[in-house]
């Protein structure tokens, strides 16, 4: 489903992504993790055509992303990492507009945004503006959004962040039935418990390179993920010095 090859991105001397490679089947969910900085959202962004790599490729059910970004995007649902939505519209008339800006019709935007709303629980918040929304809302939100016409590919960027237990918990629910029926999902996260539950496949980016890569049994041996995560990581860091912090100035 989705197929990337030697990506790679560099920002003024900072090589964001180096010369990436990887390979998502479809019908998996795939977990992307990574250090802050790794380079996880300029991957991300690049593979939902957000970002022109400086070199490499992406194929999404065998289109070229660069190549025809139109045929592309209508086959992902994309969850970006920083929210710019139109917040001054409400929650309802948002997930009209990614409908109908999405080609579906009158009746099946309604449809599928009622049946959004009552999954994510944000029936009783459609009526507001989005701009009102905690964090958390506003994330389901633009979940909603992304899934609204039915994509073969979610690319969601940190999808758990500021989302509450149960909400994840229906999140996850949703995401897994969807993958059970033949769709793909591709997400990052920093919930290295969340991924191993619920992802089949994961991937270590560290400072711009996929260090580890395949099925989660592979890529964390006998290990836990997060176990493997911090030994790829370069592992933890002693916490000294700061003493002034114990100084209390008062
Ligand atoms: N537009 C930009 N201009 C300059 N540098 C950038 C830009 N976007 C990202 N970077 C840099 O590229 C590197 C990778 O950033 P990226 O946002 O992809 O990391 P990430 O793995 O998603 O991190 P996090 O887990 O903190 O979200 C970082 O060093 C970041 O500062």
């Amino acid at each position: 489903m989705l197929q990337i090859s030697t990506l790679s991105k560099q920002f003024g001397e900072m090589r964001a992504v180096d010369n990436i490679d990887l390979a998502v089947r479809t019908g998996s969910f795939y977990g992307i993790v990574g250090p802050n900085g790794a380079g996880k959202t300029t991957t991300l962004s690049m593979v939902t055509g957000l970002l022109r790599p400086d070199s490499g490729s992406v194929q999404v059910h065998g289109i070229d992303v660069w190549g025809d970004p139109g045929a592309a995007k209508r086959a992902i649902g994309v969850l970006p990492d920083r929210l710019r939505l139109f917040d001054r519209l409400t929650g309802a008339q948002l997930l009209y507009y990614s409908g109908i800006l999405r080609g579906l019709d009158n009746a099946s935007v309604r449809e599928r945004s009622a049946d959004l709303a009552a999954a994510f629980g944000l029936e009783d918040a459609l009526n507001r503006l989005v701009a009102d929304y905690s964090a958390g809302m506003t994330k389901k939100i633009a979940l909603a959004c992304a899934m609204i016409h039915s994509p073969r590919l979610l690319v969601l960027d940190e999808p758990f962040e500021a989302v509450d237990p149960v909400s994840a918990a229906n999140l996850i629910e949703i995401l897994q039935r969807y993958v059970a029926a033949g769709g793909t999902v591709v997400l990052s996260s920093h919930g290295m418990d969340l991924i191993e539950r619920v992802c089949d496949s994961v991937a270590i980016i560290v400072q711009g390179q996929v260090l580890a890569s395949g099925t989660l049994d592979e890529v964390r041996g006998k290990a836990s993920l997060e176990e493997r995560f911090v030994e790829l990581a370069g592992g933890r860091k002693a916490a000294e010095g700061m003493e002034w912090l114990h100084s209390f100035s008062d």
